[in-house]
């Protein structure tokens, strides 16, 4: 049996679960949409531009483990490279496939359309290698295979992007039928004798210790270690904090749940029980400089153990090639059962009445409707800026998710990330939050939201501006141009019913805006939340200053 090169790649797809792909179309990748196209399985989702191609395949993989966009060379693959550096500091594994010139043309010295009108069409790949694991140019059918095999594995493996390139007159090759996908799937070393020490180690590093916390980090989804986790606080029966960009990663309904620790917009007591803490177990940790609040607020020293996805450092010791999930399952079942010591009744819920109808919209009003839509069915994705803090400042249902794009931090980020993520799982309640700066970068998705019939309910915040910029440091440059957003939807011919754009300058309108929304369920429903500019979290303005101070740092002279 044979196939081609381009149904070689879409059998794989599908046999690592993915059903869809996202792609724009050009002269390079035409004849690989075609070998996509012909797969059982696979469906092709189109976008409207390579950067949210890239997101939409980023969003997409937060939903389904894995996701691939399909882009043409040079004018497309360098907007796309930067939903990849996204997926690379988010730890999600995107496959980027861009169509490449004819193999004839390398060599010759011709000038060819869509590059830089040099005869050097290698610039490309050199550039994708920063933001991969593992790259790879095919040439022939013989060995092409063996490169879409290899760079499938090391995303699974690492969780993180990789790459690669199929020139137009290779995708419709004839090459061998894959084999077992087994292979390419993510196995962990069984060297268990690092892996004994290091829990060995943890063990008698707690044994003096009463005060345990554990501080549940970023990657600790990406390491496959939600559910150890849990085990781990059961057994330890210790209080838990979050990181801002672990929100949804440990239930909150958990008894040794405490909130977020983010230094001084930590939730009520968090920053206490991990500065009075004799133990901290950090699973999967970021300490970057917005989640130390400016190098403040990062737990360091002889009390903290960092579990990282490949490695473990306890008591003064690193253990290598020990992976998070086998380590934390191993120390939840060796560690001596402790009586609960945490109650989340401790935990201080953000809580605020409800205004009259008639009252302007606040930013508190907007989050208590918001937070009242969230079920344990609902995916939240929120966007960098102030729906960065209302996101987190959520008390979550079990099993509800907040998706964040904490560490790139790209605005404009979440528009097609949430289309990705409402392909993948259409089965869940798909909630935006995005502000009206980043909401002008990636606009266009919405129209692919009504292409495809997605009910995502957009809160728009518009409080005209840029306002996390003006917080941290204000001038002429955070103001914008400011739009009607919600008659944008009719703009994108929504007129089937399929879309809707309304407007909320009151309690009341929100109100029925949200009712309207969630009978809306043949399309997106964005709803344009006015808010005053100074109407912003608490939170925001505190975290700005402390930002502020460390960006102003003068340089060291020594
Ligand atoms: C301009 C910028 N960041 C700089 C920036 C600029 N360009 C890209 C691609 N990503 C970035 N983070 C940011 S956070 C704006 O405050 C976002 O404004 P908006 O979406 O309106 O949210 P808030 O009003 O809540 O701040
Ligand atoms: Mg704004």
């Amino acid at each position: 049996m044979s196939t081609t090169i381009g149904g070689y790649l879409a059998k794989r797809l599908t046999q690592i679960g993915v059903d869809h792909h996202f792609a724009v179309a050009g002269d390079y990748n035409l004849v690989l949409l075609d070998q996509l196209l012909a797969q059982d399985g696979l469906e092709q989702v189109y976008c409207c531009n390579e950067l949210n191609c890239g997101f939409a395949a980023e969003g997409y993989a937060r939903a389904k483990g894995a996701a691939c966009a399909v882009v043409t060379f040079s004018v497309g693959a360098l907007s796309a490279i930067n939903a990849l550096g996204g997926a690379h500091a988010e730890n999600l594994p995107v496959i980027l496939v861009s169509g490449a010139p004819n193999t004839n043309d390398h060599g010759t010295g011709r000038i060819l359309h869509h590059t830089l009108g040099t005869s050097d069409y290698g610039y490309q790949f050199e550039m994708v290698r920063h933001v991969t694991v593992a790259a790879e140019r095919l040439f022939s059918a013989e060995d092409a295979p063996a490169k879409i095999d290899h760079v499938i594995e090391r995303a699974l493996a690492l969780s993180k992007p990789v790459y690669l390139e199929i020139p137009c007159n290779v995708a419709d090759l004839e090459c061998p039928e894959p084999g077992p996908i087994e292979a390419l799937l993510p196995r962990k070393p069984a060297c268990n004798t690092t892996l004994d020490q290091a829990v060995a180690a943890t063990l008698s590093f707690l044994e003096k210790r009463e005060q345990v916390v554990i501080l549940v980090g970023s990657k600790l989804r990406a390491a496959h270690g939600l559910d150890a986790a849990v085990k781990l606080a059961d057994r330890l029966g210790c209080a838990v904090t979050i990181t801002a960009a672990a929100k949804g990663f440990f239930p909150e309904d958990h008894p040794g749940y405490r909130g977020v620790y983010w230094g001084n917009v930590s939730s009520p007591g968090a920053e206490a029980l991990i500065d009075n803490a004799d133990a901290i177990l950090c699973l999967g940790p970021v300490f970057n400089d917005y989640s130390t609040v400016g190098w403040e607020a990062w737990p360091r020293g002889e009390k903290v153990a960092l579990v990282n996805p490949d490695d473990v450092v306890v008591a003064g010791t690193h253990f290598g090639g020990v992976d998070l999930r086998s380590f934390v399952t191993a120390l939840s079942e060796q560690a001596p059962r402790r009586p609960l010591s945490a109650d989340n009744s401790a935990l201080s819920l953000p809580v605020s009445t409800p205004l009259p109808a008639e009252a302007k919209l606040t930013n508190d009003e907007m989050m208590r409707q918001i937070g009242a839509l969230v079920t344990a069915d609902t995916t939240l994705t929120a966007e960098t800026g102030d729906s960065w803090f209302n996101a987190v400042r959520l008390h979550l249902p079990a099993k509800a998710r907040v998706e964040l794009e904490m560490q790139w931090g790209h605005i404009g980020w979440s528009v097609p990330s949430a289309f990705g993520n409402a392909t993948g799982s259409p089965e869940r309640q798909h909630i935006v939050m995005v502000g009206d700066g980043s909401f002008q970068l990636t606009a266009q998705e919405v129209a692919q939201m009504i292409r495809y019939e997605l009910p995502v309910i957009i809160f728009l915040i518009n409080n005209r501006g840029y306002v996390i910029e003006i917080k941290i440091h204000d001038g002429p440059y955070n103001y914008i141009q400011n739009w009607d957003y919600a008659g944008l939807i009719n703009a994108f011919n929504a007129s089937e019913g399929h879309g809707l754009g309304l407007r909320a300058n009151t309690a009341g309108e929100l109100a029925e805006a949200i009712d309207k929304a969630r009978q809306n369920r043949r399309g997106p429903t964005l709803i344009e939340c006015t808010l005053d500019r100074e109407d912003c979290t608490d939170d925001l303005v505190r975290w700005g200053k402390e930002v502020a101070k460390t960006n102003a740092r003068p340089p060291v002279t020594n």
